[in-house]
């Protein structure tokens, strides 16, 4: 049994809670991926319990962290959903350390069908979220970088969002990044932060990669977290690195380089509601303007 959990974890079902928290500690994992999936899986499992010896609360690992990324690989290291072996390493790591763990992505099988997952889970190894990557990387950039996810995946279609501490987060995959009304949908839905475990590579990640993070942050007055793998220029598809935390006033406040390596960091999660307080837009929208035009 495959079947998205998301519908299990949808914001609808959460009780309205009173908890105030001003933040958390976040660790973003840029992990060395190779060809060796246990190794992967393996490394990505104590790096958790590294960063929970830093006192992070929050960790994240980055996109295609248990498989090298591209086409050709998702297939042949694809498991199901919640029951193939990185998820319950994933779990299982969860729970001894005591953490919520975003788990990157893993390509997913789903009876004949293939999806970019990431996987959420809490402080006891219980599933809390899932989210399939519902825009498909196809870009054609002549003699730079040529790429077609929807050749052997297919696209999520939900949007999603979760509960750690009393406070909302939601979950894009790497190409999600560049579209701004699915930030605003989980910004809508009360996300305080958004974390996009993601891959861009070596023309796209120096122009947009933390353009687009600072992009989102301002147009969503939120945190956004973005997870890479290390780069490894021997590798098909050579990734950007650069992980990196952007705060609501779309201030970069800390990054990494390309080598593997953790950021950790405090999230002061007063700044959201001070950035929407001072700058209003969010009660300024002309939806009355806008949405006349659209019907027109
Ligand atoms: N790899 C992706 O999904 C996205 C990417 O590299 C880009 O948008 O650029």
């Amino acid at each position: 049994m495959c079947e998205s959990a998301t519908d299990a974890v949808h914001p609808r079902f959460f009780k309205k809670r009173e908890i105030h928290v001003k933040g958390f500690k976040i660790a973003l994992i840029q992990l060395a991926v190779g060809p060796d999936k246990a190794k992967n899986v393996a490394s990505a499992v104590s790096e958790i319990h590294k960063a929970k010896d830093k006192g992070a609360q929050l960790v994240a690992l980055p996109e295609c962290f248990n498989s090298p990324y591209g086409t050709k690989y998702f297939d042949e290291y694809a498991e199901e959903v919640p029951s193939g072996a990185t998820c319950r390493a994933l779990s299982k790591a969860a729970a001894e350390a005591g953490v919520c763990v975003v788990g990157g992505t893993v390509p997913e099988r789903c009876g004949d069908k293939l999806y970019n997952t990431c996987t959420v889970w809490d402080g006891s190894g219980k599933l809390l979220a899932q989210h399939r990557k519902m825009h498909l990387f196809d870009i054609d950039i002549p003699n730079k970088i040529t790429f077609k996810e929807s050749e052997v995946l297919s696209a999520g279609d939900q949007i999603t969002t979760f509960e750690y501490q009393g406070v909302k987060i939601g979950i894009g995959i790497c190409y999600d990044l560049r579209f701004p009304e699915m930030a605003h949908l989980m910004a809508k839905q009360g996300c305080s932060l958004l974390v996009y475990p993601g891959a861009f590579n070596m023309t796209t990640g120096p122009k947009h990669w933390e353009l687009l993070a600072r992009a989102r942050a301002n147009d969503e007055q939120l945190w956004v977290a973005l997870v890479s793998p290390a780069r490894d220029p021997d590798a098909g598809y050579v990734a950007w690195g650069h992980s990196a935390l952007v705060d609501p006033w779309a201030n970069l406040v800390a990054h990494l380089d390309h080598r593997p390596d953790t950021l950790v960091a405090d999230l002061d999660l007063s700044l959201v509601e001070e950035v929407r307080k001072q700058i209003p837009i969010r009660v300024q929208r002309r939806t009355d303007i806008y949405d006349t035009i659209h019907k027109k």
